[in-house]
């Protein structure tokens, strides 16, 4: 069995309960409080420039030329592509360039963006496979997912994300980093499979602990 049908399998339980939060299920049906998606939008900002360092960390890990350009095209069409049409989708909320360039991380983004690159930096490429896949994997499920739900695509606010998770240039990038987790996890050990299992299931706990937290729209405690 290839490593990523045994992470599909064992975190179906985990997955339906991110795919049923009601964030997820509001962004679906298209009632989703747009006070709630603003707000991720703007973590989700800081969230992307954290993650984009992920990919110049698969870059210096990778140990061939090849995976090496995936990994550095990855972080070009983040910064260069992926940030800037959230930028502009932000507009339609109105949120400004300068309230995103300002913006605080709330605590589960910290959390989140800190383990993430904590285990790329300390741990080899598979690891850093492990802890970024939940990410791509899991909003592709879920882009399909909405996608299905009559009107949803074309949702005037929500619209726009649902046709961007869905679709097979995304889906295309999933499957690669799927398909290269597969490929370093061949016949490795038990003991080093059961590590990379904990990653994927940490970060799949996080994209979870994120819906809740744009749902909840968590603060800091105040004390001032
Ligand atoms: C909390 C959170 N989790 C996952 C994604 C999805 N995502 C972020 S970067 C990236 C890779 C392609 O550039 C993908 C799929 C998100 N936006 N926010």
């Amino acid at each position: 069995m290839k490593f990523s049908e045994r992470l599909y399998e064992k975190l179906q339980p985990i997955w339906r309960k991110n795919h049923t939060h009601p964030f997820v299920q509001g962004l679906g049906d298209g009632t989703l409080d747009k006070e709630k998606f603003r707000y991720f939008m703007i973590q989700d900002y800081l969230y992307l420039i954290d993650y984009a360092k992920l990919f110049a960390i698969g870059a210096v890990k990778a140990t061939d030329v090849e995976t090496m350009g995936k990994f550095a095209g990855l972080l070009d069409s983040t910064l260069n592509e992926e940030m800037s049409l959230h930028r502009q989708y932000a507009k339609k909320f109105g949120i400004t360039e300068e309230e995103l360039e300002n913006a605080e991380p709330a605590p589960t983004t910290l959390a989140y963006t800190h383990y993430m690159l904590h285990v790329g930096q300390n741990g080899t490429l598979a690891d850093l496979l492990a802890a970024l896949l939940p990410c791509m994997w899991s909003y592709w499920e879920i882009g399909k997912e909405l996608n299905e739900i009559p009107g949803a695509r074309d949702h005037e606010f929500y619209g726009e994300w649902i046709q961007m998770y869905s679709s097979d240039e995304f889906g295309n990038l999933a499957q690669w980093c799927i398909n290269l987790l597969d490929e370093l996890t061949d016949g490795k050990k038990e003991e080093e499979l059961e590590k990379l299992e904990e990653y994927f299931l940490n970060t799949t706990r996080f994209e979870y602990l994120f819906w809740d937290m744009s749902y909840h729209l968590q603060t800091w405690p105040k004390d001032e």
